[in-house]
Formats: structure tokens, C-alpha cells, sequence
């Protein structure tokens, strides 16, 4: 409680007021919370929604496994409209810092290029707090949107940029949630869905050592188990799971493994072949 009680603090001085008190308290997240070592309530973020969650994640943790020269990398040149998506946002800490690690800026402080990101998550209150944050309004843009639901936004905003898939999709600390609310129908699906919608997909799957913590943390809170839990036939190393999936049924490639987080979590990229 007294880190809890710290980042109330903190977040009162430095931000203005989004949420409630009660708010923050039930969906503050405590060190490794996606890893499976916090002893806090994580099952009242069961989405993966914790309000404060780049306390304990800083963008850094992953920007530096990602080299900033990425999308000249892939072939995406400077003179060309370059779409990227980010599922499961958050709060856009990790949006906006992806987005100025990959786009660097020139003299005059002009950015190079038209390099646009599209940020979307189902909590709204977080969204909106990334709207307001955002510092660069006229090339990151954040919606609400649950991925698993009708995702016809990222249609429009695909065509109101005259392209037909995302340039670089960004699949970060999403998975396990989509899986442990829906199921594995649901997690297959959410692959092939990104999948077919993006020439590149960047992705960190949680290891299964996070389900069994996060089924555990809410047993120990007398909660109901999620959904599907103890259904799940996919089990396992969740990265080659993931693999073997977009390889399989969604012609998708590995192409480069960036090592693995300090949370011990593989960044792995994909292409379509
Ligand atoms: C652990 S956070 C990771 C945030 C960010 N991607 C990162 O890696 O820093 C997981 C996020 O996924 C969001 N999320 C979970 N299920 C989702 C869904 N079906 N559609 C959209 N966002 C979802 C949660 O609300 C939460 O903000």
C-alpha cells in the first residue's frame, strides 16, 4: 500500500485529475505486474488496463531493443506515407516515445517524412488521458476501440490515408489479456486479424508464467477465475505458439527477434511473406 500510496501521490502532483481516487487505487499496477510477481489487485484491471502502468514498464524497457533506424529498415523510405498501429495503447506513453524513437527529427526540429500512428485501447478514460497528453497531435492520433469487437475504424483510417494495411503493426503486453477474456478462439483470432492488416507485426506475447500468476492473484481475491483460464488448450511457450500461428495460417514470417525485455519477454517481427 505504500507504493500504492506513492504513485497516488505522484500521479496528483504531476498530471491533472483524470480519475477518481477509487480508480486509481483498484487499477494501480505494482512492479512485473504483467510478469506475474506483483502481490497487489491486478483483477481489478482485467484487461490489462492499469492506469499507471509506464511507472513500472517505461517505454525505455522496449524502445531499447528496437533499433531507431526500424522502419528505414524495413524499405519504409522517408518520402512515403508510413502507417503504424499500436494495439492496446495504454495511456500512449509507449506510443509516442515508439513513435519519436523511430522518426527522427531533422534541424528546425521538422520531422522527416509522413510517419502516422494510430493508437487504439478499450478503456476509454485511458484514451482519453493519452489524447490530452498527446504532443504530437497532427501524426499520433488515439481512439477507443476493443479489438475483439468491430474494428472498421482501422478501415476508415486506413483509406482516409490511401493505404490497405498498416506499414508496422505494434502488438505489445496484449496478448495474454485478449486470450484470458476470450479464450483461444479469441487470441487466434486477434493474430490473424493484426495479421491481415499489416505488412509488419511487432510483437511481445507474455509468457504463460504471467497467466498463472494473474489466475492466481484473483483466486487470491476471492474473484471469480477468468473466462477461460483453466479451458485454454494453448499453453505453453505463448511467443511460438504465436509463431506458429501467423506462420501457418497467416502468411506471415519471423524475420528478426530483438532479444528479449527485462520483464524476460521476446520482441519478435513479422512480415508478410
Ligand atoms: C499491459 S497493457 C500494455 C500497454 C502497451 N501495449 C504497452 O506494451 O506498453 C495492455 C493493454 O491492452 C489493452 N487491451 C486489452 N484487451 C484489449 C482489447 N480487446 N482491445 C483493445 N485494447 C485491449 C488494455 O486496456 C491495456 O491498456
Amino acid at each position: 500500500m505504500y507504493l500504492n500510496g506513492a504513485i497516488l501521490f505522484r500521479f496528483r502532483v504531476s498530471t491533472r485529475t483524470y480519475f477518481t481516487e477509487t480508480h486509481m487505487a483498484m487499477a494501480t499496477c505494482p512492479p512485473s505486474c504483467d510478469t506475474g510477481d506483483e502481490k497487489e489487485d491486478p483483477g481489478a484491471a482485467p484487461y490489462g488496463n492499469f492506469i499507471n502502468y509506464y511507472t513500472f514498464n517505461p517505454p525505455e524497457n522496449r524502445l531499447s531493443l528496437v533499433p531507431a533506424s526500424l522502419l528505414h529498415e524495413l524499405g519504409y523510405s522517408d518520402g512515403e506515407a508510413t502507417l503504424i498501429l499500436d494495439v492496446g495503447c495504454n495511456s500512449g506513453e509507449l506510443s509516442v516515445a515508439f513513435y519519436k524513437h523511430l522518426v527522427p527529427q531533422s534541424e528546425g526540429n521538422q520531422r522527416k517524412g509522413k510517419v502516422y500512428l494510430l493508437g487504439f485501447d478499450l478503456d476509454e478514460s485511458l484514451i482519453q488521458r493519452a489524447q490530452q497528453t498527446n504532443p504530437l497531435q497532427d501524426s499520433i492520433t488515439f481512439i477507443p476501440l476493443d479489438i475483439t469487437k468491430n474494428a472498421d475504424q482501422l478501415e476508415v483510417y486506413l483509406s482516409q490515408h490511401g493505404c490497405s494495411q498498416f506499414h508496422l503493426c505494434l502488438c505489445l503486453a496484449v496478448t495474454m489479456w485478449v486470450h484470458l477474456n476470450h479464450g483461444d478462439s479469441g487470441l487466434l483470432q486477434l493474430l490473424s486479424r493484426l495479421a491481415s492488416i499489416s505488412q509488419h507485426l511487432l510483437l511481445e506475447a507474455q509468457p504463460w508464467k504471467c497467466y498463472r500468476s494473474a489466475a492466481r492473484r484473483l483466486r487470491k481475491l476471492g474473484r471469480s477465475d477468468f473466462d477461460h483460464f483453466k479451458t485454454l488448450k494453448i499453453r505453453g511457450d505463448m511467443a511460438d505458439h504465436a509463431r506458429e500461428h501467423l506462420e501457418k495460417h497467416c502468411g506471415m514470417e519471423l524475420i528478426q527477434s530483438f532479444g528479449s525485455t527485462s520483464w524476460d519477454r521476446k520482441l519478435l517481427l513479422f512480415k508478410r511473406k
